[in-house]
């Protein structure tokens, strides 16, 4: 079963209203669909005849020695479309060698999740998706929370200083969680009466400093995510982040911002190789994730196809996601005639030069 076709059976599945919250993108959805459009535009200049029998795919990531290059990108209340919820999709991104991340608005508790990807493999890679939150004990609090649970990684995600406006979300009055579902790592944390929950947190006011302060206060690498102009990629290196996630949250904030695989190279260009620069939006080939590493990208993120895995067929369907996309990238990487990810390479990549 192609991707596709998973996204076509959670459609069929899913509540429509919840439907299109995942589905969905910020104002008129034109990043949402630049995202993939985008990748439409690229194509690849396979070499040959360079001896691809034996390959191999594996990257190192902070925290996550010999990960798959297909990482879970963080997204939202998975018990939402699957009673299964996170435990599912960590379950699944273990067992695929993938780093899952998982965060502050999971309606699964960090613990249980780093539990429950630890039933399904020795040692895997959790990382701690978070926002910045104006109250520094709040943030404190949730990292100690994810450094107990065992997670290797913090993401701490930049693009989001206020909600992204969903038109699909307005005009169907989703504006929080139905009753009997939770964001479960927000409870108990200072300034919550015991047992209640604190609201998710947008921070209008976080600067530099916060990254600087979440770096101190931890010993697990920190990764940014929501980065797109290469000046701010240099200014996340310089105050101790770990590794750039270049991503647009999946058009879901900035409806005016290019597509990611767009700013990726700028970006790239920016690191220059301080850090691994990662990326997500759009993919949904393998040979999306082979124009990514081309240009750069040590690793790419999965959105909303994870998603789709997981409403059309739980932990199966998410696996069945990461090995497709595994399966495919693999396949291309072999009529690229290359036996490593740096055996693709930017001269590789050119433009279709398809007006969008
Ligand atoms: C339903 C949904 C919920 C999301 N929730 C979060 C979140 O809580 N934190 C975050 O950093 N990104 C969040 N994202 C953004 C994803 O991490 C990622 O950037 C994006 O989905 C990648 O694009 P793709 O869906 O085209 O693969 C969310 C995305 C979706 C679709
Ligand atoms: O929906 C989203 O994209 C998202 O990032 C989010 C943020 C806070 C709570 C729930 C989802």
């Amino acid at each position: 079963m192609t991707l596709r076709e998973l996204h076509e059976r959670a459609r069929k599945t899913l509540d429509p209203v919840v439907y299109d919250y995942v589905a969905g993108g910020a104002g008129e959805e034109r990043v949402l669909a630049a995202n993939e459009r985008a990748f439409d535009d690229y194509a690849l200049l396979p070499r040959v005849l360079r001896g691809s029998a034996v390959r191999d795919t594996a990257v190192d990531l902070p925290g996550a020695p010999r990960t798959a290059p297909v990482f879970v990108a963080p997204t939202a209340f998975h018990r939402l479309v699957h009673p299964d919820g996170e435990l599912a999709t960590a379950r699944a991104a273990a067992a695929e060698g993938a780093v899952l991340v998982t965060g502050t608005a999971a309606t699964t508790a960090v613990r249980e999740v780093v539990a429950a990807a630890r039933e399904a493999a020795p040692d895997p890679a959790v990382w701690f998706q978070l926002y910045p939150h104006p109250r520094g004990e709040v943030t404190a609090a949730l990292v100690r929370r994810a450094e107990d649970a065992g997670c290797t990684a913090l993401v701490l995600t930049v693009d989001s200083p206020v909600f992204g406006r969903h038109a699909r979300d307005l005009r169907n009055g989703f504006t929080d969680l139905p009753p009997g579902y939770a964001a479960e790592n927000m409870r108990d944390l200072p300034g919550a009466p015991p047992g209640g929950l604190l609201d998710i947190p947008m921070s209008p006011e976080a600067g530099w400093a916060h990254l600087a302060e979440l770096v101190r206060g931890t010993a697990l690498p920190v990764l940014v995510k929501g980065v797109l102009h290469p000046d701010d990629a240099r200014q996340a290196v310089e105050h101790g982040a770990a590794g750039i996630i270049v991503s647009n949250h999946g058009g879901r904030q900035s409806d005016a911002v290019p597509a990611a695989v767009d700013c990726l190279p700028a970006l790239v260009d920016a690191v220059a190789g301080r850090v691994p620069v990662l990326l997500d939006g759009g993919v949904r080939r393998g040979s999306d994730v082979a124009v990514a590493l081309a240009l750069g990208a040590r690793a790419v993120g999965l959105g909303r196809p994870v998603v789709w895995g997981l409403a059309a067929e739980g932990e199966a369907g998410v696996r069945r996601v990461l090995a497709t996309l595994r399966d495919e990238y693999d396949h291309t990487l072999a009529l690229c005639g290359g036996r490593r990810n740096a055996d693709l390479t930017a001269d590789m990549v050119v433009a279709k030069g398809g007006a969008r």
